[in-house]
C-alpha cells in the first residue's frame, strides 16, 4: 500500500478504500478496479473479521479471486480499525499487506507505543501500516462518537516515532450518513500534511460532495475510505428485488442485483477519486 499511496499523492489522486461485506463485495470490488485499471485496497473492518471467517479465510479468498478472475491492478489487503497490536499481527500473519492499527481511542502516548509495536513488526515483513490520531465523528467501532480533531504535534509524533506509511487524522468526517453538508478542517489538513509529509488517509469517505473531496486530495489525501455509500447502494437494489416479488426465493436472484450495485458505486467512487488508468 505505500507505494500505490507514496504514488497517488505526487500524482495528486487518492487510492479507494472499500470494505467487503461479504465474498461477493469482494468481487464487486475487484471487477470494478480492474475494468478501471485503478489499484485498489480491499478493506476487511476488524469487527468483521470474524463475520467474515477469519483473517486466514478471508486471506485466501481475496488470492483466489484475483487469480481466478486475472485481476492484474495492484491490490491491497488491508485490514481496518485493527482494534489492538495482537490482531495487527494476526493480519500480518495471515498474509494483509496492509494493516490500519487504531489506537485513536487512547491516550497518544499510548497510541504511539502500539503504533509503534506493529510498525515494528510490519516493517520486518514488508507490510503497510495507517495509525489514527483524533477522533472521526458518527459510529466508530460500534461506539457513536463527536467528532475530534486529530492535534498537529501529536501527528508530527506519530508519524515520526514510528515511522508509519499512512495517517488518518481526523478533521471532522464522519463515519456512516452526514447529517447535513460535511465540514471537512481544510486549515488543519492543510497543516498537518505539511507537518508530517505522509500520505493521508479519509475516513469516513461517503456522503461528501465532490468539491471538498477534490480539496482534501489537493491537499494531501491519498486513500480515501468508503463502506456506507456502498451499503446503501446494495440495501437499496436487494430492497427493490425483494419488494417486486414477494414470492422471490433465490439467492442468486435476489443478491446478484446487490453486487451489481456495488461494482456500480465503486467504479463511481475510483473515477471520482481520479485513479482510473492509474495502474
Ligand atoms: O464501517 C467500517 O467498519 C469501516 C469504516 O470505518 C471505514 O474505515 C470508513 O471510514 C468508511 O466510512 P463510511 O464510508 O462513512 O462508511
Ligand atoms: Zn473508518
Amino acid at each position: 500500500m505505500k507505494d500505490m499511496l507514496t504514488e497517488a499523492k505526487e500524482g495528486k489522486y487518492a487510492v479507494g478504500s472499500f470494505n467487503i461485506n461479504s465474498f461477493q463485495w469482494a468481487e464487486a470490488i475487484l471487477e470494478a478496479a480492474q475494468e478501471e485499471q485503478s489499484p485498489v485496497i480491499v478493506a476487511s473492518s476488524d469487527r468483521l473479521v470474524d463475520y467474515l471467517g477469519g483473517f486466514k479465510t478471508i486471506a485466501i479468498m481475496i488470492n483466489s479471486i484475483v487469480e481466478a478472475k486475472n485481476i492484474t491492478v495492484p491490490v491491497a489487503l488491508h485490514l481496518d480499525h485493527g482494534g489492538g497490536v495482537e490482531r495487527c499481527k494476526e493480519a500480518i500473519d495471515a498474509g494483509y499487506t496492509s494493516v490500519m492499527i487504531d489506537g485513536s481511542h487512547h491516550p497518544i502516548d499510548e497510541n504511539i507505543e502500539m503504533t509503534k509495536q506493529v510498525a515494528d513488526y510490519a516493517r520486518l515483513r514488508g507490510v503497510s501500516v495507517e495509525a489514527e490520531v483524533g477522533t472521526v465523528g458518527g459510529n466508530e467501532d460500534g461506539l457513536i462518537g463527536g467528532i475530534q480533531y486529530a492535534d498537529p504535534e501529536e501527528c508530527l509524533r506519530i508519524v515520526k516515532e514510528t515511522g508509519i506509511d499512512a495517517l488518518a487524522a481526523a478533521l471532522g468526517s464522519v463515519h456512516g450518513p452526514y447529517q447535513g453538508e460535511p465540514k471537512l478542517g481544510f486549515a488543519e489538513m492543510k497543516e498537518i500534511s505539511e507537518l508530517t509529509n505522509v500520505p493521508l488517509v479519509l475516513h469516513g469517505g461517503s456522503g461528501i460532495p465532490d468539491y471538498q473531496i477534490q480539496k482534501a486530495i489537493e491537499l494531501g489525501h491519498a486513500k480515501i475510505n468508503v463502506n456506507t455509500e456502498c451499503l446503501q447502494a446494495w440495501a437499496k437494489a436487494v430492497r427493490e428485488v425483494l419488494d417486486k416479488d414477494k414470492e422471490v426465493y433465490d439467492a442468486r436472484t435476489i443478491l446478484s442485483p446487490g453486487k451489481e450495485a456495488v461494482k456500480r458505486t465503486v467504479k463511481a467512487k475510483i473515477r471520482e477519486f481520479k485513479s482510473s488508468h492509474k495502474a
